[in-house]
């Protein structure tokens, strides 16, 4: 595969390899740093951590001081921050657009954050700022667009991730609900075609019961991470992490 590879600390995540991503969803830090500790051991490439799901997501120092923590437990796996927006998914929270791009980039600034999420139809103005912020401190952006109800066309679906390169990304990410297995089909033809074709890292995913096999098998089609259960699910038809790593020993020419 020809995709191009991103290092951060030390996972490399790249297309055709598979990466596991697991993440936290904890409303308080106790509950984060619970779910943490049950993570660790089964070693993630990732963690995400859905800030969405924080009860004091407007409290800028108890973000950070989580943060900080999380880092901690995590010892070198690099922590993903995500406060998915509602309209794509994510809990309601207090937080007006403007403030979330302030605590985006507040959180850019430590060094408990290895890489951002924001949805790729975000305000032009503010995707531009982080892009700004996240490349200026060594952070990754990932562009992200999912879609709850149904999968959008391919050429949609491949613009999505187009748009997220043409902002100078270093990751484009796709997860979209399928209504039958075509729909799971369609994910993965683009994924290759767009692993082949765009010059960063794409992460897709088709959610649900039907997508799940895509979780399990999407890296073989140029995926750079699946998402998958480490303590709590945060998307419908994610699989442990045990189940998709003992699957790809099978799916390996090493083994
Ligand atoms: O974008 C994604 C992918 C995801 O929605 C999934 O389907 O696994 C899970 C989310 O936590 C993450 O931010």
């Amino acid at each position: 595969m020809e995709g191009k590879e991103i290092k951060v600390r030390n996972t490399t995540l790249a297309g055709g390899t598979l990466s596991v991503c697991s993440a936290i969803v904890g409303k308080n830090e106790a509950q984060l740093l619970e779910e943490a500790e049950e993570i660790f051991p089964k070693k993630p490439d990732l963690v995400e951590w859905r800030a969405d799901f924080f009860e004091q997501i407007d409290h800028t120092d108890a973000v950070l001081r989580a943060a900080d923590r999380l880092r901690k437990k995590l010892g070198d796996i690099p922590l993903l921050f995500t406060i998915r927006s509602e309209k794509e998914g994510g809990k309601e929270i207090p937080l007006d657009e403007q403030e979330k791009v302030a605590l985006l980039k507040k959180v850019c600034e430590t060094e408990s954050v290895d890489l951002i999420d924001f949805e790729v139809d975000n305000k032009q103005e503010d995707i531009q700022e982080l892009q700004q912020k996240t490349q200026a401190q060594d952070v990754k952006l990932v562009l992200s667009f999912h879609n709850f109800k149904e999968t959008p066309s391919e050429n949609e679906m491949l613009s999505k991730l187009e748009k997220a390169k043409s902002y100078q990304a270093d990751i484009g990410k796709l997860a979209v609900m399928p209504n039958d297995m075509s729909d799971v089909l369609s994910l993965l033809q683009i994924t290759q075609t767009a692993e082949k074709n765009l010059d960063i890292p794409v992460i897709t995913m088709s959610m649900g019961t039907d997508g799940a096999l895509s979780r399990l098998i999407g890296w073989k089609f140029g995926s750079a991470l699946t998402f998958a259960v480490g303590s709590k699910s945060s998307a419908p038809g994610q699989i442990p992490i045990e189940i998709v790593r003992q699957l790809e020993g099978y799916l390996s020419h090493e083994n």
